[in-house]
């Protein structure tokens, strides 16, 4: 290179094939820019998912490039480039079919010729670009969209399988023994896990890859989760750089269903509506989706459910009456007590909204953050993956009130149970004020972690990208 001092690396971004995932990466491009202007970024997806994205105007815009990904040589369904495109019985092909990705993602990066300064910061599910980064020389971050405490259990119950043979419905981990699990929060595919499957050795695999990383970025808040943080550092043996909140855009305002609900939402009191959703690619069964309809019916609370189809059923299928009890939504309209929302809603500006006083969700950890950021407390469902541990957590946080667990027709949902924690958690009295007072003492220390000067997340970031630029000086291409 001409001149060292004018080298700037060319970060390349690479998420996983999730909407839990992608706006993450995204708003990760926006900090990164922010920080350095003028910075080349490129986020790398499938054709798809850039095609679906709606990006800001920006100068210059944010690189996009597209890997040929063909689901239906794996046995998926034709165009399913997402989680939320597939049942969650897929999701195992679905992450062995991603991985068909690294010849395409390897050659994109030989297009940078033998002397660009590249760094790829990738997500967990795509560990492997820290092999291809090395075999380059270049620098490798891994970026986890989650939390550090959920991050940390979700790889510890990993790597002490079996679960099925754990005889005590309650066991500490054994390299986190202050950690104390339920049966009933290790999610159903793990249960039987024996470390001989694929979803243990795809998780093995990652977790492998994340030990050989440069450098950890979390979605997560120093103040917050000191112990989490440490738990990780611990699990992987490099300090992780705590870079959150780091929040999905608001996405824009512009169908005519989103005015419609906004018209709803301005209608009603402060606070009074909960809102609802499982996220983006989970969803409970058919009857425990009437079990909690006739529950909010018997809170008396007004509620804004986002619907997605239930377990078991066709993501794209038609709205099926039998999905809710007879008459339901229309007594709800009657009464103004409730809208259902058939499909994705604008979660992250309903949850800004002043109306909005709860929010039952599944705790995946976007929704975790971006309900938390608005001081909005939560009613936890936890469905899979991490999100068990991310309810444990902010229960004890005291901002969440856990209501049910799992999605299977087994999982029982006590009507009375869940209907009693929605009028305590929205309720003027002393558990729910302590609530929404935690909520906005962490909603504050969320905003502070990026208020400069000295806020963790910035000052987290800032570290991170001197790294990277100290070693991108040094590239010495093989
Ligand atoms: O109707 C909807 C439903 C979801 N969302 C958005 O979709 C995202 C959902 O993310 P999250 O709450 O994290 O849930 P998942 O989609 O289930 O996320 C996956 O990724 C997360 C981050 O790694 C993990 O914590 C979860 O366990 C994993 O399931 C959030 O930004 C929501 O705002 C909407 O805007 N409208």
């Amino acid at each position: 290179m001409a001149s060292e001092e004018k080298v700037s690396p060319h970060v390349i971004l690479f998420p996983f094939l999730a909407h839990g995932h992608v706006p993450a990466f995204l708003r990760l491009a926006d900090l990164l820019r922010a920080r350095r202007p003028g910075l080349d970024v490129t986020l790398v997806s499938t054709p798809r998912i850039l095609g679906s994205l709606s990006l800001p105007p920006a100068s210059p815009p944010l690189r996009l490039h597209a890997l040929p990904f063909s689901p239906a040589d794996h046995g998926l369904p034709p165009g399913a480039e997402s989680l939320a495109d597939i049942q969650v019985h897929q999701f195992i092909t679905f992450f062995q079919a991603s991985e068909s990705l690294r010849p395409a993602f390897e050659e994109f990066l030989s297009g940078f010729g033998s002397r660009s300064p590249v760094c790829i910061v990738s997500d967990a599910f795509f560990g492997w670009t820290a092999d291809v980064a090395r075999a380059r020389g270049a620098p490798h971050a891994v970026f986890l969209p989650g939390g550090a405490f959920g991050n940390a259990v979700f790889f510890s119950v990993w790597e002490h399988l079996p679960h099925a043979r754990t005889a005590a419905d309650e066991f500490p981990l054994p390299d986190f023994p202050g950690v104390v699990l339920h049966r009933t929060q290790i999610p159903r595919y793990m249960l039987p896990a024996t470390g001989a499957d694929p979803w243990t050795a795809f998780f093995r695999r990652v977790i492998a890859f994340c030990r050989k990383t440069d450098a950890v970025l979390v979605n997560t808040v120093r103040e917050l989760e000191p112990s989490g943080l440490n738990m990780l550092r611990r699990s992987l043996g490099v300090q992780p750089r705590p870079i959150g909140p780091v929040l999905a855009a608001p996405a824009p305002s512009d169908s005519r269903d989103d005015a419609s609900i906004f018209r709803w939402l301005d209608a009603h009191p402060p606070r009074s509506v909960l809102y609802i959703s499982f996220g983006s690619q989970n969803s409970i069964s058919a009857d425990q989706m009437r079990e909690l309809a006739l529950a909010l019916e018997a809170s008396g609370r007004r509620f804004l459910w986002a619907l997605r189809p239930p377990l078991g059923s066709d993501a794209k299928g038609a709205f099926d009456p039998e999905w809710l009890p007879a008459g339901f939504e229309e007594r709800a309209a009657r009464a103004s007590a409730g809208l259902v929302v058939r499909g994705w809603a604008p979660q992250v500006r309903v949850l800004a909204h002043p109306s909005t006083g709860a929010f039952l969700t599944h705790c995946g950890w976007n929704s975790v953050l971006e309900s938390l950021s608005r001081g909005v407390p939560l009613l936890g469902w936890p469905l899979g993956a991490e999100q068990f541990f991310n309810a444990k957590l902010v229960a004890e946080w005291g901002v969440c009130v856990e209501v049910a667990r799992g999605n299977l027709e087994s999982s029982a949902v006590d009507k009375e149970k869940v209907a009693g924690a929605v009028r305590t958690v929205m309720g003027e009295n002393a558990t729910g004020d302590e609530m929404r007072r935690k909520a906005a003492a962490i909603a504050r220390a969320m905003a502070a972690a990026w208020e400069a000067p000295g806020g963790s997340a910035a000052e987290s970031l800032e570290g991170f990208l001197r790294c990277v630029e100290a070693s991108v000086r040094r590239y010495a291409p093989l």
